[in-house]
């Protein structure tokens, strides 16, 4: 299990989230590869090394070319405060292009006085529109499955708050090229990560006011203020706007668990700069992959992972089918399952079934236990584990072949076990106890030369 976890202490927005990708590892041309799937023109996409506050990180800066012929860059600054501070000497204006101040786009004056039809050349979309194009591209499915959901839960916020249906609603800041690029290549960064899910803790949202398409909006914005209804945010930690709709939306769509416990290895971090200087606070969001499944090394040669148990009340279901559950547990894939006795209200006598769950799999156990008891609940405890190296060997023996397992510790065999199944197998066909037999074996299995045979990992 691959998690991305989020700290938003100044907010997030597209931009400052694909900073971070790029600062997490992903190769920016391959990012640039796969956005080029899309049908879009006019556009370049820069990442550089910056700070903010004194705290370094990578910026990104998406380039945007007029669809015209020109080939200038597109770079606007926006400042939420001021309203627009560029300077168009040309007739057009294309309000809906211009993401504010922290979207990546710097002051520019255009000499040119060329005139065209701003909704056509600059396509404004609507969530219909930039679905299709995402649906029709070669982008991996699991791809365009994210970057729809970011989109749809942007438009179902921008709808709320323009009285429109998601399908009909009109991206103007949003639908320009570079948001597309924003959300787009959030999910194929996501994708390239291996991330399962995404975490985050409180996200800031800002404060004071901002300048759009629509005039002079509160902060948080309208459309973030729907997106983040219901969860943990703080306000005023600076009076800028510290997350946009599009830095909600990657969360929100990517069906972000806010608040929750995150335990396992923290494999890279990343930090996002935003385009801002805050005299308040450093405009950055730190990003950091967290590999629930990985191993660590320690000094002493044990390794240390992460494992969940998982467990459940039963006092209502037969012996049988406890027993058939617990089963079912092992084949989904729990390291180990076991029952404890206990009392419960109103006098009922039953058991406790406990599996003991790899990270990666504690949605599909927790199925099983849903699927196959009586329970109403599952509880979830996160142990830290440390393992001795093992190995599985195959002996050869006079009775035939016996799979021993061997324990290791500081270099040392320090467990030596052949295996049950094997074990009565070969009493059975011998004629003789279990007991027996082990000692018999213990003479032979002490000295063995096996070859070393694939295990699975267990408890
Ligand atoms: O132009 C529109 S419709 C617009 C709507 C809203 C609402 O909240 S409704 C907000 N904004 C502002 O535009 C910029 C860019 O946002 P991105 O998400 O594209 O980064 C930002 O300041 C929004 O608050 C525009
Ligand atoms: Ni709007």
């Amino acid at each position: 299990m691959r998690t991305l976890y989020y700290q938003c202490p100044a907010g997030i927005s597209g931009d400052m989230n694909l900073g971070a990708m790029i600062a997490l590892g992903v190769d920016p041309a391959v990012l640039e590869a796969e956005l080029r799937k899309l049908p879009l023109d006019g556009w370049a996409i820069r990442f550089s090394p910056d700070a903010r506050s004194g705290i370094t990180g990578t910026r990104c800066d998406v380039i945007l070319s007029h669809e015209h012929g020109d080939t200038h860059e597109h770079e606007h600054t926006h400042d939420d405060d001021a309203g627009h501070v560029h300077t168009h000497s040309h007739s057009h204006s294309h309000s809906h292009a211009h993401s504010h101040d922290e979207h990546h786009h710097q002051e520019h004056t255009h000499e040119h006085s060329h005139e065209y039809d701003d909704e056509h050349e600059h396509h404004h979309r609507t969530f219909r529109d930039i679905r299709a194009m995402i649906e029709g591209s070669a982008l991996k499915d699991q791809v365009k499955d994210d970057a729809i959901a970011v989109f749809q839960v942007l438009a179902e916020a921008e709808g709320g708050v323009h009285g429109l249906p998601p399908e009909d609603v009109h991206f103007h800041e949003v639908g320009a090229v570079d948001s597309i690029i924003d959300m787009v290549g959030a999910a194929i960064c996501w994708d390239l990560l291996g991330v399962d899910q995404i975490v985050c803790g409180t996200l800031e949202l800002g404060g004071g006011t901002v300048m759009c398409a629509h005039g002079r909006m509160p902060v948080p914005a309208p459309a973030t203020a729907r997106l983040v209804a219901g969860l943990p945010v703080s306000l005023g930690g600076t009076n800028k706007e510290a997350t946009t709709p599009t830095g909600a939306a990657l969360l929100v769509g990517k069906r972000c668990q806010f608040g929750v416990q995150v335990t396992g290895v923290s494999t890279a971090t990343g930090v996002g700069v935003g385009q801002r200087q805050d005299p308040n606070l450093a405009n950055v969001v730190y990003v950091s992959l967290i590999d629930s499944t990985a191993t660590v090394a320690e000094p002493n040669g044990d390794s240390q992972d992460v494992v969940w148990e998982l467990a459940a009340n039963i006092d209502d279901m037969t012996g049988e089918a406890v027993a058939f559950l617990c089963e079912l547990l092992l084949e989904g894939g729990a390291l180990d399952v076991w029952q404890t006795s206990a009392a419960f209200k109103k006098g009922r006598v039953g058991v406790i079934v406990h599996a003991l769950a790899p990270a990666d799999l504690v949605t599909e156990i927790e199925d099983v236990f849903f699927d196959h008891s009586s329970t109403l609940g599952v509880r979830r405890l996160v142990w830290q584990r440390t393992k001795l190296e093992r190995q599985l060997f195959e002996v050869e023996t006079q009775w035939g072949s016996v799979r021993v397992k061997q324990a290791m510790r500081g270099g040392k065999v320090v467990r030596l076990k052949p295996e049950y199944e094997d074990c009565q197998r070969i009493a059975r066909e011998q004629g003789l106890s279990l007991t027996e037999f082990s000692q018999l074996l213990a003479g032979e299995i002490f000295d063995f030369g096996g070859d070393e045979v694939e295990e699975g990992d267990d408890a």
